[in-house]
């Protein structure tokens, strides 16, 4: 299947010499949501902004729904809904005629029942009437939400969509953003909120210093470069680790009573098997067990600090 987005050996080196983006390639599939990652400066904002057509490439080429972006630029365009970073909404106007407002921008007919629908969707109907400026941080954000979305484009970008709204709101948005994910959206958003990628995302690229170092599915990201650990609660505690255990990767708590084991979560289960038969011969005893994976947001401060 031709991807929705393809964007090959794109480089941007900006007026004043600084190159914000080093060859990136990257296709994205239809109904996928990918997150892109990477600390502040890396590069995101200017790759979403080259593929909705707002920074010219320095060389490479976009395309958006089988638009070239560049050749092709209305069309590709107008497959694309765009929430940006920055709240910037005519806040005098009234939330209706605004999101009427930005479908005209796109040369389409009016649609009331198009525009309803996302206002139903966004919880944003009883709004309809009311002015922008009236609204909270979290409706007005929404507000650049359904003007992205009242053209049909097949593909949304978010730049950090729940920034600075509280965790209530941010969870409405990732319900809202798997919502529009089922009816086919294509959804690429930019985060700092690692739990966020984490929870939603398809796929995730990591950007660093303008070069996209690393594309993965995020269950296989989370399996080929996470850790796992293994907690075992002890039914008596221990004074010290017995002497059979000290060259092991294992950790004995505080007060005695949990040994903690870390593993790679590819490695295969040998070393559990291992330490258990150990712990048997030695006559520890165990209560209760528990095995947790390394989050994202472990995975991807390792990724990024490291040079
Ligand atoms: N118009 C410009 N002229 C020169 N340099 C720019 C311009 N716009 C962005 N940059 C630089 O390009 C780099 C990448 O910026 P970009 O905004 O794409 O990063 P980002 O990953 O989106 O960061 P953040 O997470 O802070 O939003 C930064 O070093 C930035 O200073």
């Amino acid at each position: 299947m031709q991807p929705d987005i393809s964007v090959q050996n794109l480089s941007k080196t900006y007026e004043d010499g600084f190159q914000a983006l080093k060859n990136i390639d990257l296709d994205i599939q239809k109904g996928e949501i990918f997150a892109l990652l990477g600390p502040n400066g890396a590069g995101k904002t200017t790759l979403i902004s080259i593929i909705c057509g707002l920074v010219n490439p320095s060389s490479g080429s976009v395309k958006a729904a089988g638009h070239d972006i560049l050749r092709d630029f209305r069309a590709a365009r107008s497959a694309i809904g765009l929430v940006p970073q920055e709240l910037s909404t005519d806040s005098f106007e009234k939330v209706w005629n605004t999101v009427s407002f930005s479908r005209g921008l796109f040369g389409k007919a009016p649609n009331p029942a198009h525009i309803e629908k996302i206002l139903r969707e966004l919880s944003l109907w009883d709004k309809r009437n009311s002015r922008v400026m009236s609204l909270s941080g979290g409706m007005k954000r929404r507000v650049m939400i359904a003007k992205a979305l009242s053209h049909e484009p097949d593909i949304l970008f978010l730049d950090e969509p729940t920034a600075g709204v509280d965790v209530e709101l941010r969870r409405d948005m990732w319900e809202m953003v798997r919502k529009l994910r089922e009816s086919g959206v294509t959804i690429i958003l930019t985060t700092h909120y690692i739990e966020e990628a984490e929870e939603m995302a398809d796929r995730i690229g990591v950007i660093r210093n303008g070069e996209l170092i690393l594309v993965e599915e995020k269950t296989r990201l989370m399996s080929k470069l996470g850790r796992k650990e293994l907690r075992l609660h002890l039914q008596h505690p221990l004074d010290t680790l017995p002497p059979e255990l000290v060259d092991q990767p294992i950790e004995l708590s505080e007060d005695g009573y949990e040994l903690i084991y870390t593993f790679d979560s590819q490695q295969e289960q040998a070393g559990v098997a291992l330490l258990l038969r150990t712990l048997g011969e030695l006559g520890v005893e165990y209560r209760d067990l528990q095995t947790r994976e390394s989050s994202l947001e472990e995975i991807f401060v390792g990724l990024v600090h490291h040079d």
